[in-house]
């Protein structure tokens, strides 16, 4: 755990707390492979979004370090719904790839939610598909556990490997996006963790006050420095998750925000930078998701062996 010299502030490094579980996947990956398992990641990348180019890019390099088969598919920004829903129907029956994720957002002539809808449930890394969102509702971990959404996933993770105990806690989220927001609240309260959750958006009321009382914000609106340090509760913990690109007036690279002022580092107890906080965590929990659905397979391999 490292503090922000000037501030006081723990820094949550997502960097480390990643580092962490790849370590702990390389050794899951290892034992997957000693019997015959090539755990077998797949990303589906349509058009040529700079951002989603970067992101693909990590998840393939990374699964890769970590011993796992990773296959990139790509397809141009023009392609029908019909050539994105094959290319979908081609990995559900590929046996080599146990999860996989559609790069989001799809361009915008596409129908994502029948896209996200066509994944088989079993290989759905992102844990987006209605029956896994549904099951995370129902709180359902039985005969599999569910695969849970990455980034809220990612965000519990990194609190708990910095001894961060959410148990009482009252969080406020601010975001309503089903890859956040709409998602985390239902992990929060599960009973093993037992936060209290309220959850707040662009068109809440009285925002500042909501985030005035929270023990912990979850910052995933996508809008530049909406939680300002005038808004946090000295000694809070927050979470910056959101990230807003502005091109560069000069033709430089884009200049990227997140959702969290910088000031804000002046008042939390506890702060995730952004870069380097939230983000190298969601790439962790996708390929743990990955790697769960490779040892689902191997269990069941094994039951139908033995029976
Ligand atoms: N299908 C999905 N699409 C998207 C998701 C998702 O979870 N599933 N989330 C985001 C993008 N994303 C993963 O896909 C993602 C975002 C950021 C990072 C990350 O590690 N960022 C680095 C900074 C990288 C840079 O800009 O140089 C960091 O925070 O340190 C990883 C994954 C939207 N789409």
């Amino acid at each position: 755990m490292t503090s922000a010299a000037s501030t006081g502030a723990v820094v949550l490094d997502g960097k480390a707390a990643s580092a962490a579980i790849k370590a702990e996947l390389t050794e899951r990956v290892a034992a997957l492979k000693a019997k015959g398992i090539t755990p077998g990641i797949a990303t589906v990348l349509v058009g040529a979004d700079p951002a989603s180019q970067l992101y693909v890019g990590m998840k393939h390099k990374q699964s890769v370090a970590i011993g796992m088969n990773s296959i990139q598919k790509s397809l141009p920004a023009d392609s029908s719904q019909e050539q994105v829903e094959a290319l979908i129907d081609e990995l559900n029956a590929d046996p080599t790839c146990h999860g996989y994720i559609v790069q989001l957002p799809l361009p915008k002539h596409l129908n994502t939610d029948a896209i996200l809808e066509r994944i088989d449930p079993a290989k759905d890394a992102d844990g987006l598909h209605p029956t896994n969102l549904g099951r995370l509702v129902l709180n359902v971990n039985h005969p599999i556990e569910t695969p849970l959404p990455c980034t809220p996933r990612g965000v519990i993770e990194l609190l708990l490997r910095n001894d961060y105990d959410l148990k009482g806690k009252h969080v406020v989220v601010v975001g309503r996006g089903v890859t956040i927001g709409r998602s985390i609240p239902l992990l929060l309260t599960r009973r093993a963790i037992n936060a209290t959750v309220t959850l707040t958006h662009t068109g809440t009321q009285d925002l500042s006050e909501h985030l005035r009382r929270a023990d912990v914000i979850v910052a995933a609106a996508g809008v530049k420095h909406i939680v300002k340090p005038e808004d946090v509760k000295p000694g809070a913990a927050v979470l910056d998750v959101g990230v807003t690109r502005e091109d560069d007036p000069e033709g430089g690279k884009p200049k990227v925000f997140g959702d969290v002022d910088p000031r804000v580092a002046e008042v939390a107890g506890y702060l995730s930078p952004n870069p380097g906080g939230v983000g190298p965590m969601t790439v962790a929990l996708l390929m743990t998701n990955v790697v769960e659905a490779a040892e689902r397979q191997a269990a069941e391999r094994q039951a139908a062996q033995a029976s």
